[in-house]
């Protein structure tokens, strides 16, 4: 009887490798293990007790020979190095995310095993300057598997999800929103909400929790950005916990993105569907507004819908909705994090705030106005601050992986065969923080390299925007919306940590889930005479 159960164990593991791979979906595989198990129990004297004791031991048995496979020297990835509960099972990566500190998890990985580390039995992370252009490059790989957790089954795909000739389709409408001539377009919004958040700041007499006010204020800017109508966080506050919505969101994404054929089940937990839900919701309303209200200019929404009429057929108003409301998703947080971390590096480090207030009041004397691009480019100090906070504190510190085309053989990455189907990660918070591209000190925060020609930098390994035709197609306005809103909160106010915050702590409370999720920011704001 145990030779009957080991042979429906090896048949079900071989179809299972041969048919699905790494499936993304688990109907298909779950027959086969079904039937295998049928099987089983019929061979077995049809007593409960003795069906019961085949099949746990067929499910033990073919666990067991996956386990064994995957630390095999037979399995394609056996040459490459890593943890082996990470070589066995995704649920390894899973506890990563889960906790919220997998950029640096896998950052210490990376230290002991060196540039190739097998974090997963099908997925490999690569700290290598050469994976930016064969990986994320225009002739690199597709995005991966691990995207599918993305997906509203419910809603078309938005652009993130897309990937090659229709994604590059729809990368043409986001391009043209945000041209150099539709970005001076938002110049007003971001003006506008900026001088919001120095008016709520005057009012609060001076202690704020910054983390929030950088939340709404890149909420509100997004908002009117993409629908011609912001949420009104700023004054108002976040009345329909939107904000939180997106947080657990991004988590649960997270966690499941390990697990893609999970994710149909996952959405059905009560939890999961009401976030679901909820942000569906509030991507059509704001979407119905749009389209029943008109704009005054022409916003995101304008280019996403091609209201122009460039195009030979225009994208469906649930299509543009998806899009909608993935510019606030990927815009508001990413912005947000990057303007926290600069904020908190700057009183971190009194030399550089020193320098840069003297770059601030120097470009903008006599009461000259920050909330306008025209003298950006004389704020080099600034753009070294930004650059080198993008750089130790990434928005996307770990980023989505792309995926080796199946049919197409291995691809070479930093001279190692990658073979077909592996997940590759490059993640930017780790490639960052490598001596060989930026040195001296790659942990530390010094504006000065990004000004100085004796430091060791290497920016093609410089990737807080990602690289290639899927790179961030609003990097233009995020570093616009940066300069701005930077510029004009130092001119008006000097920031020092509130009384009794642990700074210290505050990098413990980022939270990589995808994008990431920060605590807390408590500052003391005093108005400067100006
Ligand atoms: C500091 C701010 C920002 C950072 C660090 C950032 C970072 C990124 C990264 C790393 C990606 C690639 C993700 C991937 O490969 O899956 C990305 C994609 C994207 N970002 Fe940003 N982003 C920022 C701001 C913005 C803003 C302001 C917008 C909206 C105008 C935006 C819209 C998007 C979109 C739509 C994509 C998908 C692009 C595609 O798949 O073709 N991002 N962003």
């Amino acid at each position: 009887m145990l030779i009957d159960t080991v042979l429906a164990v090896l048949f079900t593991h071989g179809w299972l490798h041969f048919m699905f791979k790494e499936p993304r979906n688990i109907t298909g595989p779950l027959k086969v293990i079904l039937s295998a198990l049928l099987v089983v129990m019929i061979l077995s004297d049809l007593s409960i007790k003795f069906c019961l004791i085949h099949a746990g031991t067929y499910l033990l048995l073919l666990v067991t020979s996956v386990a064994i496979y995957r630390v095999s020297p037979f399995h394609p990835l056996a040459k490459f190095p890593g943890p082996v509960l990470n070589k066995i099972t995704k649920l390894a990566g899973m506890q990563n995310s889960w906790g919220g500190h997998g950029h640096r998890n896998n950052h210490e990985l990376h230290k002991k095993y060196g540039p190739i580390v097998r974090v997963g039995p099908n997925d490999l992370s690569i700290v290598d300057v050469d994976a930016v252009t064969s990986v994320l490059g225009a002739n690199g790989l597709p995005k991966g598997r691990y995207y599918d957790a993305r997906q509203d089954p419910n809603a078309p795909s938005n652009l993130i999800i897309l990937r090659e000739e229709p994604h590059a389709h729809r990368r043409r409408l986001w391009n043209r929103g945000l041209t150099p001539e539709a970005l001076r377009e938002y110049e007003a919004i971001i003006a506008k909400r900026a001088s919001q958040v120095i008016s709520q700041i005057q009012e609060s007499k001076g202690d704020i929790d910054f983390a929030s006010y950088v939340n709404y204020f890149t909420f509100d800017v997004m908002g009117d950005m993409a629908f011609g109508r912001g949420f009104n966080m700023i004054t108002e506050g976040d009345k329909d916990g939107l904000w939180d919505t997106l947080e657990r969101w991004a988590f649960s994404a997270a966690v499941i993105s390990h697990m893609p054929w999970a994710v149909r089940l996952w959405e059905k937990l009560p939890a999961v569907s009401h976030e679901l839900l909820k942000l569906r919701k509030f991507g059509f309303d704001c979407a119905m507004q749009r389209a029943k209200g008109g704009a005054t200019s022409k916003d995101l929404w304008y280019h996403l819908s091609d209201e122009a009429g460039l195009e030979k057929e225009k994208p469906t108003l649930r299509e543009v909705a998806s899009d909608g409301a993935l510019a606030v998703i990927a815009g508001a947080d990413t912005t947000a994090s990057a303007l926290a971390s600069l904020f908190w590096s700057l009183i971190r480090n009194p030399e550089v705030y020193k320098r840069l207030q003297n770059e601030i009041d120097t470009v903008y004397a006599d009461h000259a106005n920050p909330l306008s691009t025209e003298k950006h480019s004389k704020l080099v100090y600034l753009n070294a601050c930004i650059n080198e906070t993008l750089r130790l504190y990434p928005p996307v510190p770990t980023n989505g992986p792309r995926q080796v085309w199946y049919g197409a053989g291995p691809h070479v990455v930093a001279g190692s065969a990658i073979p077909e189907g592996t997940q590759i990660y490059v993640p930017p918070y780790s490639l960052h923080r490598d001596p060989r591209y930026f040195s001296p000190n790659p942990e530390t925060f010094i504006p000065e390299r990004w000004l100085e020609s004796d430091k060791t930098m290497n920016t093609l390994a410089f990737i807080p925007f990602s690289y290639g035709p899927a790179n961030c197609v609003g990097r233009q306005m995020a570093k616009q919306e940066m300069l701005m809103f930077a510029s004009v909160l130092l001119q008006n106010f000097t920031f020092s940590f509130a009384k009794g915050f642990d700074s210290d702590d505050w990098p413990n409370q980022m939270h990589d889930y995808f994008v990431t999720t920060r605590g807390p920011l408590l500052l003391h704001a005093e108005p400067r005479t100006i």
